[in-house]
């Protein structure tokens, strides 16, 4: 397993959010966390980042312990994170963005660049000397998948993947995750755009109240309607 969460607690001062998530993210594969509002995807994302303490459990990536480990050596290990809300620096370029965390901790060998990150989306292309504030919710995506590509991870993590951008965009943003994960990238992926998803995904997690509550493949998922109906409410 490349990733594999077990028995996570997390808290928000007194207030209990993870009440011990376990899940496992095989290395090559697309995995979701799926559930309403409030449920902890976000919580959980944040705890395997580094960016909310886990105040109990364990999560392995390739087998070393990331609980207790800060931010920047999580993303060291090769973990890129696409944000909810893309958090573009406003007051930088696109390309200034692109490549302002840019970095090849691993070695990899043929790392991403900003020409093959081009060609992944090539509407950034034109858009290169624009202010990241003056760019569209579609393009910030772009850009915030990009950037987190320039880390060079071995996993992406993309919290609210297409949330608030039109259908055509959408469309272009699964399609150049489908086409990473072809190249080999292992991708967790929340969004609400089940259709899509089950396209996508080989593995959902349904996170309720702060634990996995069910997980199946796309089929088994796409066979159920009684799940969908009690977890996701359509
Ligand atoms: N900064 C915070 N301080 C206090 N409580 C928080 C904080 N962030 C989240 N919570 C609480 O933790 C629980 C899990 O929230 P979380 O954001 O992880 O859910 P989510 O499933 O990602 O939902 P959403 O899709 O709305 O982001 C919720 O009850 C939420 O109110």
């Amino acid at each position: 397993m490349m990733l594999q969460v077990r028995d996570l607690t997390a808290h928000y001062g007194t207030s209990q959010a993870l009440f011990g998530m376990d899940f496992a993210l095989q290395a090559g594969q697309v995995a979701t966390l799926l559930g309403r509002n409030g449920m902890g995807k976000t919580t959980t994302i944040h705890a395997i980042m580094g960016i909310v303490k886990a105040s109990g459990g364990s999560i392995l990536f390739d087998g070393q312990e990331l609980v207790g480990r800060p931010s920047f050596r999580t993303a060291n290990l090769g973990i890129g994170l696409v944000p909810e809300g893309r958090q573009i620096f406003p007051n930088l370029t696109l390309m200034e963005n692109l490549v302002a965390t840019a970095s090849n901790h691993l070695g990899q060998a043929d790392p991403w660049s900003v020409e093959k990150v081009f060609a992944l989306f090539p509407e950034l292309e034109t858009r290169v000397g624009s202010m990241g504030n003056l760019l569209s919710g579609g393009e910030q995506q772009m850009l915030a998948i990009g950037r987190a590509l320039m880390t060079n991870p071995r996993l992406l993590i993309l919290d609210e993947a297409t949330e608030g951008l039109a259908p055509l965009v959408r469309q272009k943003i699964w399609a150049a995750l489908a086409r990473i994960r072809a190249e080999g990238m292992s991708i967790l992926v929340v969004d609400k755009n089940l259709a899509d998803l089950l396209r996508i995904a080989d593995r959902h997690f349904i996170v309720q109240r702060g634990r996995v509550a069910w997980s199946g493949t796309s089929l088994e998922l796409q066979a159920d309607a009684a799940v969908r109906a009690q977890y996701l409410g359509f």
